[in-house]
Order: structure tokens, then C-alpha cells, then sequence
């Protein structure tokens, strides 16, 4: 695992995510424009042409294997790989988590590219979201949990468009959170979940250093 120290101030921080996070909004754009886009093929091909030479802008300076999550000497994360709400990530819908102690909600609106059955969102993205929103609710105390076991319940179909969620703890039991989760749109809710999260026996981080302080752990930016 990757949790290098990057010794950064929060200034910093908002600094980058003022630069990478609307470059990531338009790569998302992007997705949805290339799903969606009835022009012609040879546009289609011109189209690739400009891609690829923004991509080999981007490749001359690149990071090896996958971005990690640094956290500040004050542990704050910053996640912006991750497959469910890194800053530099358009495969992450765009989503604001409000969490507090317990729990974790968002809204959303999830468009063409976490279709499964037409018109409809894919169960693995509705999945990726709760499961996501587990371990902030779990993690809220502060203490890192990786999930266990996720039990996934899809009730009825969820249609692509504006959606919320919401995760909350149901209890703890030692190093064991139990939550529950579910994802809604207008007329109620259509996915839940149930997941068992834990705290790694003796966890360390992998820079060698002992958790700090449940007090000092801030949750990712
Ligand atoms: C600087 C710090 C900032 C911190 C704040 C940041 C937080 C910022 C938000 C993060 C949000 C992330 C959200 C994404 C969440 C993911 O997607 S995590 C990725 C997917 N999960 C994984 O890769 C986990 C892989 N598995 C493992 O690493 C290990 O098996 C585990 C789950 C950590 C457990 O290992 P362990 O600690 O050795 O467990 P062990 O001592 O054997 O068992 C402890 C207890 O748990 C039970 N248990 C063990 N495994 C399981 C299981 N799979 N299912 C159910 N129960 C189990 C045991 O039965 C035992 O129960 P009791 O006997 O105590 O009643």
C-alpha cells in the first residue's frame, strides 16, 4: 500500500485540486462526449488524433504505477487516484461527500458512463459508490477500515440521472464496524447494502509510522 508523507500546507492542497480538478471534469466531458457524439467518422478520427497528443504531453512527465495516497504531515489524504472519488480520476463521478460522525451522504448525477442495462446505472458502479461510502462512515472515528465483507442488494433498477446515498454505522464491535448503506433516487430507495469494515490488526502505516492520534486524523481532501 501507498500512504507516502507528502509535506504539503493545506494552501497547497487546495492550490492543486484548483488546477487538476477542472482539467478532470473536462476528461469526463470527454468520456461523455465520445459515448454520446453522432458526428462523423471522420471527425471521429480527428478526434482520436488530438487525443493522443495530449496524452503524449501528459506522458512527459509521469508518476510510476498508480498514484498512492499521500497524506500531509497533519493526515490529510489525498486520494486522487482513486477509482471512486480521486480529485484526478474522470473514471470517479464527480461527488461531494458530507460526512460526520458515523455517517457519510452525497448526491449525485451519474450520466452515460456507468450505463449497464440501457438507461440504467451498472450494478458494479453502484457497488463502487457504497462501497466507497462504507469506509468514510466507517472511517469517520478517524481509523482506517478496509471493507470486510459488502453484501449488495439491488432492489429495483436504478435509472441513470440524480441520485443520492447514504451510509451510516450501525455498530462496532472491536476492531469490526458493521454499516449500512443505501442509494436512492426520487421514488425511493433501489440499492442497499450492508458491510462488515475492519481495522487492521496493529496497523502501520507503510512509511513505517504508528497511526497518530485518533484526534489529529483528518479524513481525504
Ligand atoms: C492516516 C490515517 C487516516 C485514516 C482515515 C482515512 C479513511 C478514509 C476513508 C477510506 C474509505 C475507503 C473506502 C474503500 C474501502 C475499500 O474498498 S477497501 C478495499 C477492499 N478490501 C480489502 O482489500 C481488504 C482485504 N482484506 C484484508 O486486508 C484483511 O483480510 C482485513 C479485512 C483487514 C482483516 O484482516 P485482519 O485484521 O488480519 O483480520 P482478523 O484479525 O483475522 O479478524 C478480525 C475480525 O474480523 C473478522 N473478519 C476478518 N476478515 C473478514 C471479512 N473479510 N469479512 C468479515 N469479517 C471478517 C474476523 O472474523 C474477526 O472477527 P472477531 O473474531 O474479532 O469477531
Amino acid at each position: 500500500m501507498d500512504f507516502r508523507i507528502e509535506d504539503i500546507t493545506e494552501e497547497e492542497i487546495d492550490r492543486r485540486l484548483s488546477v487538476v480538478e477542472p482539467l478532470t471534469d473536462s476528461v469526463r466531458q470527454l468520456v461523455d462526449a465520445v459515448i454520446r457524439s453522432e458526428v462523423s467518422d471522420e471527425r471521429l478520427a480527428a478526434a482520436k488524433e488530438k487525443v493522443d497528443a495530449i496524452v503524449a504531453d501528459l506522458r512527459e512527465q509521469q508518476r510510476p504505477g498508480s498514484f498512492g495516497t499521500p497524506y500531509t504531515k497533519e493526515f490529510i489524504g489525498m486520494p486522487w487516484g482513486n477509482a471512486a472519488v480521486g480529485a484526478r480520476n474522470a473514471v470517479a463521478p464527480p461527488l461531494r461527500i458530507q460526512r460526520s460522525p458515523g455517517l457519510a451522504e452525497c448526491e449525485m448525477v451519474l450520466g452515460a458512463a456507468y450505463e449497464g442495462p440501457g438507461g440504467c446505472v451498472h450494478g458494479g458502479v453502484a457497488a463502487l459508490l457504497l462501497d466507497q461510502l462504507v469506509g468514510e462512515a466507517a472511517s469517520t472515528d478517524g481509523l482506517p477500515s478496509f471493507t470486510g465483507t459488502l453484501t449488495v442488494k439491488y432492489l429495483r433498477p436504478t435509472l441513470l440521472g440524480p441520485l443520492s446515498a447514504r451510509a451510516e454505522v450501525t455498530r462496532r464491535e472491536g476492531r469490526k464496524t458493521f454499516v449500512h448503506a443505501t442509494m436512492s433516487d426520487a421514488d425511493g430507495v433501489t440499492v442497499e447494502a450492508d458491510a462488515i469494515m475492519i481495522c487492521p490488526k496493529d496497523f502501520v502505516l507503510p512509511t513505517g509510522d504508528a497511526l497518530p492520534p485518533a484526534a489529529d486524523r483528518r479524513l481525504d481532501r
